[in-house]
């Protein structure tokens, strides 16, 4: 169970990052987020997906430490926060998030949002920390198709990671196309789209079939798309209900009907809209 869970993809520079992890968004920092993570370390969860915007970095820092693990045995994922962004202020975030953090490095760094005329400066200092190993892999973060080309058009270091909002209701089949065809892996946030698919009638139909739940149906059909998955949890029994995922496939005819769920339904924002 525990390998299984830790398993990992090969991203474009060659780093391994886990297909499945935790999201943290409205973990609150202290012993909620930390009794979190420790819970899902426990169960074999080798990957947390953290923000500056979460204010909990260094809760996550501390129950990595405090897990029992090494650092290099826990995949790490933060972000720089859109008021940030420019070549010189986001050196400055980064370390501040490190420091936070109180780790020698990140694993993944994202720009959280691609905002409008800043995006390719930022990515520039991004480079500069990636060069200088201070990130295993830098990224980027709700960036549509337009805003890949312009960032790929100029940067020297291509992106490994576009971690986007993905779950059946918003399919992002374009966009997913473009990445796999520039070997830019996609993650999934809201994978459960916040709780509000699992009540949907084809997931409980799929459910009853495979006699999984239906968050485990959804998670699945992300692995079965090659898609990473970082659902949230603070309760332990949800932690270890979203891990299992690892004894069973998706038949062709259900990712079949699971892609048909798409509706292009946001529950975030719509990344050209969000103008900063
Ligand atoms: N890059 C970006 O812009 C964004 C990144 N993210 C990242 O993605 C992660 C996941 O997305 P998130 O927005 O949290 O949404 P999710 O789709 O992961 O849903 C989380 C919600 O579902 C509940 N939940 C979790 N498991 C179950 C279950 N098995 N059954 C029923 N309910 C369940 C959680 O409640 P409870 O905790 O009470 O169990 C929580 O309310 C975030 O935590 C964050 O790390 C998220 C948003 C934007
Ligand atoms: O990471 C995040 C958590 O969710 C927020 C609200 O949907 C997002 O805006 C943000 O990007």
């Amino acid at each position: 169970m525990v390998s299984q869970i830790s398993q990992t993809t090969k991203l474009n520079n060659g780093v391994e990052m886990p297909w499945f992890g935790l999201g943290v968004y409205k973990a609150q920092a202290g012993s909620e987020v930390e009794q979190a993570i420790h819970n899902a370390l426990e169960i074999g969860y080798r990957h947390v997906d953290t923000a500056a915007l979460y204010e909990n970095e260094e809760s996550v820092g501390e129950a990595i430490r405090t897990s029992g693990l090494k650092r290099e045995d826990v995949f790490v994922t933060t972000k720089l926060w859109n008021t940030e962004q420019g070549y010189e202020s986001t050196l400055k975030a980064f370390e501040t998030s490190r420091q936070k953090l109180k780790f020698d490095y990140i694993d993944l760094y994202l720009i959280h949002w691609p905002g409008k005329d800043k995006f390719v400066d930022t990515w520039k200092a991004f480079e500069k920390l990636y060069r200088d190993g201070y990130i295993r892999a830098i990224g980027v973060s709700n960036f549509k198709v337009h805003h890949l080309q312009t960032l790929l058009e100029q940067a020297e270091i291509r992106p490994t990671v576009n971690q986007v909002e993905y779950h059946p209701r918003l399919t992002q089949e374009p966009l997913k196309a473009f990445c796999e065809s520039q070997q830019i892996q996609l993650e999934a946030w809201a994978p459960l789209m916040r709780g509000k698919v699992l009540d949907d009638p084809v997931i409980l139909d799929i459910a009853a079939k495979y006699g999984k739940t239906p968050s485990q149906i959804v998670l699945r059909w992300d692995l079965d798309t090659k898609v990473i998955t970082i659902p949230k949890s603070v309760h332990r029994n949800r932690i270890e209900e979203n891990a299992g995922i690892f004894d069973f496939q998706l038949d062709e005819t259900d990712l079949k009907r699971i892609g048909q769920l798409n509706k292009d339904e946001r529950t975030g924002p719509d990344p050209d809209a969000l103008v900063f």
